[in-house]
């Protein structure tokens, strides 16, 4: 299936800025917008070939068939033997879904109102503390129990006006006493927030968390909620029921920002512009089921994905928003991306035959700039750049700041673009005065070789209904790349191994168990831990 962009990419030498002097038309047909979403690709080597060679790819993977799969609730999970339902959580105005020939967007809805009914209680001081309203909120939970909350929450920012809202998902002790320091443990609620209700950098946390609110005079009967698909658990740990939001195994971790783990971004921002997001999400579910491939956003941002990485052989994608809010995103992608598509076997239990899903990275911009920048503008190796910007910000009175933002957003994908050749860095230095084998030296450092690729994901303003579109057009992305590739993008079983040998040296590094049977390396290290340790 490869075999022909293969052989396009062997193809030619055009500079990428030359095809837009071929083609005036080129940022008009290589870009999608949708919804008030622009996706611009036309800074690529994507041509009419190309593009078309990626919609026959798209079209021969049987996306169409494992798209409705998906929205139908088939237990497309298939080594988890799950359905894929997060889209069913944002479905506020569609029709029914079946799992197993059940509806369950009753209990969807239910559980929606419970969550609001909640979050709205809390903001406004009818579910408090015995020692009052809560003025603080702590969430506890990891990977996809933390990274969707926190992205979001701060996000929404200016949206935020409920109690503070606080993350804690390290098992280092550090992450909890500094969260907790400065917090009244009797005015703080804690959400205890895992799929699993085993996790154990959460239970750790969680139990520590009860111990310093019941040694601060707090109430953890009251003052505790938990969010779950494990009731039985959440009961053992002593949450009472009323404080329980459980979902379905039908939710991956990664993709459940949307439903009771979101319920810290509620408590923030209130249900109605929580139900935004989810609209949001809910638009751009319906964009992905109907448009045709080459108009579809996720389909073509997933195209350029798979160019980069899987045809063009480029390692790595930089994710690189233009808005200080989101600069917990490229934390949140990671863990979207690299825990769906970061695999070497196929379904069918086969080779991949093609690279996984790149590695992902990034930071905001313009920090981002003044750190890393140098190695994408003038480095040896490639970086796809995915550069995000919104028209607007939320700072009226900051609007100078904001054309800043946007002027450097658009230079750095045309200086990668445009680069600067040995002659016109001849010319900057010659017109200071510099001459012979100096100058010669000097010019190659400025040299930028220029043709490298990037994509940019313009949006009017980063409100609620927006970060949903937004999020749910990578969640859709990751989805088609999985299906490109032949992966099942919902399990993740190369995080278990870690876990086991971690709970294994446990009791070696308590120094009750000897590490006899370890390696040398492993020996090594856990007598330098109890040696050195307190
Ligand atoms: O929500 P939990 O069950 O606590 O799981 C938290 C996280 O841990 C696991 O190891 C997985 O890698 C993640 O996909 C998951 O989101």
């Amino acid at each position: 299936m490869f075999d022909e962009l293969t052989r396009l990419a062997a193809r030619g030498t055009t500079r990428i800025i030359d095809l837009f002097d071929a083609d005036p038309d080129r940022a008009g047909r290589f870009s999608v917008e949708t919804g008030g979403l622009l996706l611009d690709y036309s800074k690529t080597r994507i041509d009419d070939d190309v593009l078309s060679a990626l919609l026959a790819l798209c079209e021969a993977s049987g996306l169409a068939g494992r798209r409705a799969a998906m929205f139908s609730g088939v237990a497309i999970n298939e080594t988890e033997g799950r359905a894929v339902l997060h889209t069913a959580l944002r479905n506020l105005d569609g029709g029914p879904v079946d799992v197993d020939g059940r509806d369950v967007m009753g209990d969807v809805r239910e559980t929606l109102d419970r969550m609001g009914r909640f979050a709205a209680g809390v903001r406004d001081g009818t579910i408090a503390a015995p020692a009052g309203a809560f003025t603080d909120v702590i969430n506890i939970g990891i990977g996809g129990s933390d990274l969707g909350p926190v992205m979001v929450t701060g996000a929404l920012a200016p949206y935020h006006d409920g109690p503070r809202v606080h993350y804690v998902s390290n098992v280092d002790g550090a992450h909890l006493a500094d969260t907790v320091k400065g917090l009244d443990p009797r005015r703080t609620l804690v959400i205890v927030a895992s799929k699993s209700f085993t996790t154990i950098e959460t239970m750790t946390n969680a139990r520590s968390a009860r111990e310093w609110m019941e040694a601060g005079g707090g109430d953890p009967a009251s003052q505790f909620a938990a969010v779950s698909t494990a009731l039985d658990k959440t009961g053992d740990f002593g949450i009472p029921e009323e404080r329980v939001f459980g979902f379905a195994d039908w939710v991956g971790g990664r993709y459940s920002v949307w439903g009771p783990i979101g319920l810290p971004v509620m408590i923030a921002i209130g249900p109605e512009d929580f139900a935004a997001f989810l609209r949001g999400g809910q638009a751009m579910d319906g964009h992905f089921r109907a448009a045709p491939w080459e108009a579809n956003l996720p389909v073509m941002l997933a195209l350029c994905g798979i160019w980069h990485r899987q045809v063009l052989g480029y390692p790595t994608r930089a994710v690189l928003p233009y808005e200080q809010r989101l600069a917990r995103l490229p934390a949140y992608l990671q863990q979207l991306e690299m825990e769906s598509n970061g695999k070497r076997v196929a379904m069918d239990g086969g080779t991949l035959e093609v690279s996984s899903g790149p590695i992902v990275w990034g930071e905001a911009g313009t920090n981002g700039q003044h750190a890393f920048y140098q190695l994408i503008h003038q480095g040896t190796d490639i970086i796809p750049c995915e550069f995000m910007v919104g028209a607007e910000g939320h700072e009226p009175d900051l609007i100078h700041h904001h054309r800043l933002l946007v002027a450097n957003c658009l230079a750095q994908s045309e200086a990668l673009m445009r680069g600067r050749s040995l002659d016109e860095a001849r010319a900057l230095l010659s017109g200071k005065g510099l001459t012979g084998p100096e100058l010669e030296r000097q010019a190659r450092h400025r040299v930028f070789p220029g043709d490298r690729p990037s994509v940019t994901l313009a949006y009017p303003k980063l409100t609620p209904h927006v970060l949903g579109q937004i999020v749910a057009l990578y969640e859709h992305r990751v989805f088609v790349e999985g299906v490109i590739l032949g992966i099942n993008s919902f399990d993740q079983w190369g995080v278990e191994l870690g876990k086991e040998l971690a709970t294994s040296l446990g009791p070696v590094v308590e120094g009750v168990e000897s590490a006899t049977g370890k390696d040398g390396s492993t020996v090594a290290l856990v007598d330098y831990v109890l040696r050195h340790g307190g």
